[in-house]
């Protein structure tokens, strides 16, 4: 492995008001790992996303990119990185030729390029025949398709996924682990959050439990279940305190009462 981090994150600290919601991460990520980021429901996971991708510039601690520091210069870190967030607005009066289109030209891209191969994404994500199509007629799982595809069009070094499986079908699903282990095998540093463990689990060669705020395991997978001998959900489980599940969904049943 190359021993000099493409992603440096030093003491990393993000308040919302008056509340510390990020409370001192320190993260090196090299070239080619493929990091699996998981933690509950508000652990902190976009906030870390959008400060690595320059969305969320007030943060306190060093963010390094490539030797750029995210303070310095964050354009020059957004050019570096694809980014597909969790809850994006698509324009979709627009087809996804013309939203490519857009966010190619945001990227600097020479338009022939940018067409050419915004057609090979769309027509290898299944989306072929609705190119020229107004995306408000497309369903969930075929904009999601579209937001990944604008993630990647400008062949980043980086790819941030948060949750992008949400809206998916299996079919889909499938191909976007594969996806994964593609562009890890092209020399990608790919920083992905999501809820799904098993996927995690597969694509991941480094797994990140971030909870309230810190980094509470750090490891491969395999590494994490000789030490906890469990799954990656029952890991999760155990880590963050909240194996008893079955008594809250009681809780709930017992609302009803
Ligand atoms: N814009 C905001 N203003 C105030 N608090 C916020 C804001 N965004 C997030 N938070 C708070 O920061 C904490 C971390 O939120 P964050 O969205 O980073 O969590 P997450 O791990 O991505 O959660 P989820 O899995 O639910 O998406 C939460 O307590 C959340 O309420």
């Amino acid at each position: 492995m190359n021993d000099t981090p493409l992603i440096r994150i030093s003491n990393l600290q993000k308040y919302y008001g008056d509340k510390l919601v990020l409370k001192g991460l320190d993260l090196d990520i090299y070239p080619g790992q493929v990091i699996g980021y998981i933690g509950p429901n508000g652990a902190g996971k976009s906030t870390t996303v959008k400060i690595l991708t320059g969305l969320i510039p007030d943060f306190k601690g060093e963010v390094i990119v490539d030797g750029i520091n995210m303070a310095q210069d964050p354009q020059g870190i957004k050019k570096l990185i694809g980014y597909v967030p969790e809850n994006a607005e698509i324009y979709d009066v627009l087809s996804p030729m013309e939203y490519l289109d857009f966010i190619g030209k945001l990227y600097g891209m020479e338009e022939h390029l940018l067409h050419d191969r915004a057609k090979k994404l769309l027509t290898a994500f299944g989306l072929g025949d609705n190119i020229n199509n107004r995306m408000d007629t497309f369903s969930k799982g075929m904009k999601q398709k579209v937001l990944l595809i604008s993630g990647i069009i400008h062949n980043p070094k980086i790819i941030v996924l948060d949750e992008p499986l949400s809206g998916l079908d299996a079919n889909a699903v499938i191909m976007i682990k594969e996806l994964i282990v593609r562009l890890k095998a092209e020399g990608k540093t790919v920083f992905y959050c999501s809820h799904m463990m098993d996927v995690v689990e597969k694509v991941s060669d480094r797994i990140l439990l971030i909870d309230k705020g810190k980094i509470i395991a750090d490891g491969t997978f395999e590494s994490l279940k000789q030490d906890h001998s469990d799954t990656l959900e029952g890991i999760f489980a155990k880590l963050t305190g909240r194996e008893g599940s079955g008594t809250e969904a009681d809780a709930i049943i017992n609302a009803f009462d």
